[in-house]
């Protein structure tokens, strides 16, 4: 049977004129935003227009845009080298390659079974609900039927937090653990998302637990380890503490920051980690600030979502 494995993300823009396509699309999401679909429409106008302008200057200091879909194409290139029983596709939920283009294309080619694996370690109505929805909605449209797996997290599963463990280790490079205060940041949500039953706080507090008893075990303790949110935007309350907050806490001024809610870098870690919170971080007078890189294109992330794959029914 022919079947295909679909790397599932959020997208990010990977030019100029994708910015304001990724946040409509974004701010359109009923996931994202809750209000009723004409209201909805409305805000995310409203919220693009105005966030726009920053936004493209933020992009501008990565290089022009998100590098999440070459760094994404990249890990697809090399999960197909060793994966020989089905295809590796990407479909990212707010720019291209869109769920429908792709899905056509696998309609055409005879594909009757997907495996739905989410980029996103932990679960979120927001991420991978959304983007499972989004899948499902636009094999309707076409009139597409396949057989549809999928995985839902594996915040927990030993060869991804094995691939996580090897970036911390790589971050921390000459410098004593001892020395350094380890901040896994978290990219924020909305408190009311979680009050309604998401399970993504919990996940995200689960797996910090699991590597500091992991690393602890290789050996590798830090002087504190410390979850902080990130990214909040709107005028809601968030999932807190703040990274903000969690840095003016620390006495040694010597951070390791990991980016735990994503597996491949993007303008969160590329430019609000390393740049933007630097800049809070050495305003706050600290000695060591590094960001970690995510697990990307390596091969240990790649045998990990092999792994996940072999075990979907
Ligand atoms: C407005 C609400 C948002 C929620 C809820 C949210 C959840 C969420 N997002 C990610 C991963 C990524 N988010 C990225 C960018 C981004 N996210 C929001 C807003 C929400 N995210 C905005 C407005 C933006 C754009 C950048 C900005 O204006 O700050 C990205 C980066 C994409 C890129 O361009 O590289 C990722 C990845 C997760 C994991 C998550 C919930 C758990
Ligand atoms: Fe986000
Ligand atoms: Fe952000």
């Amino acid at each position: 049977m022919k079947k295909a494995i679909i790397l599932m993300n959020m997208g990010g823009a990977s030019n100029y004129d994708e910015i304001e396509i990724f946040m409509k699309n974004m701010f359109n999401d009923h996931r994202i935003i809750g209000a009723p679909p004409f209201v909805r429409k409305n805000l995310a106008n409203y919220i693009t227009k105005t966030r726009l302008p920053e936004v493209k200057e933020n992009y501008e200091k990565i290089g022009g845009g998100s590098p999440l879909l070459s760094i994404t194409k990249s890990f697809q290139k090399k999960l197909q080298e060793r994966i020989g029983d089905a295809k590796v596709e990407i479909i990212m939920r707010y720019t291209p390659p869109f769920a429908k283009d792709v899905l056509k294309r696998l309609k055409e080619e005879g594909i009757k079974k997907l495996y739905l694996i989410p980029m996103y370690p932990q679960f979120s109505t927001t991420t991978t609900a959304s983007s499972i929805e989004d899948i499902r909605a636009a094999a309707k449209d076409i009139g597409y039927h396949p057989t549809i797996v999928s995985h839902l997290h594996y915040y927990d599963f030993e060869p991804y937090l094995e691939s996580v463990e090897e970036r911390i280790i790589e971050g921390i490079g000459n410098e004593d653990p001892k020395s350094l205060n380890l901040i896994f940041s978290a990219h924020g949500l909305p408190v009311r998302v979680i009050k309604k039953g998401d399970p993504y706080q919990k996940q995200v507090e689960a797996e910090v637990a699991l590597h500091v008893e992991r690393l602890k075990q290789q050996g590798v303790e830090f002087n504190q380890v410390h979850l902080a949110y990130q990214s909040k935007v709107g005028p809601l309350k968030w999932l807190t503490p703040s990274l903000e907050m969690v840095l003016e806490e620390i006495k040694n001024k010597k951070a390791l920051i990991y980016p735990i809610a994503f597996t491949i870098d993007n303008s969160e870690t590329l430019f609000e980690l390393d740049i933007e919170y630097r800049e809070v971080a050495q305003k706050l007078g600290f000695k060591t600030y590094k960001v970690c890189r995510c697990p990307n294109d390596s091969d240990s992330f790649v045998r990990a979502v092999e792994a996940l794959y072999r075990q979907m029914k």
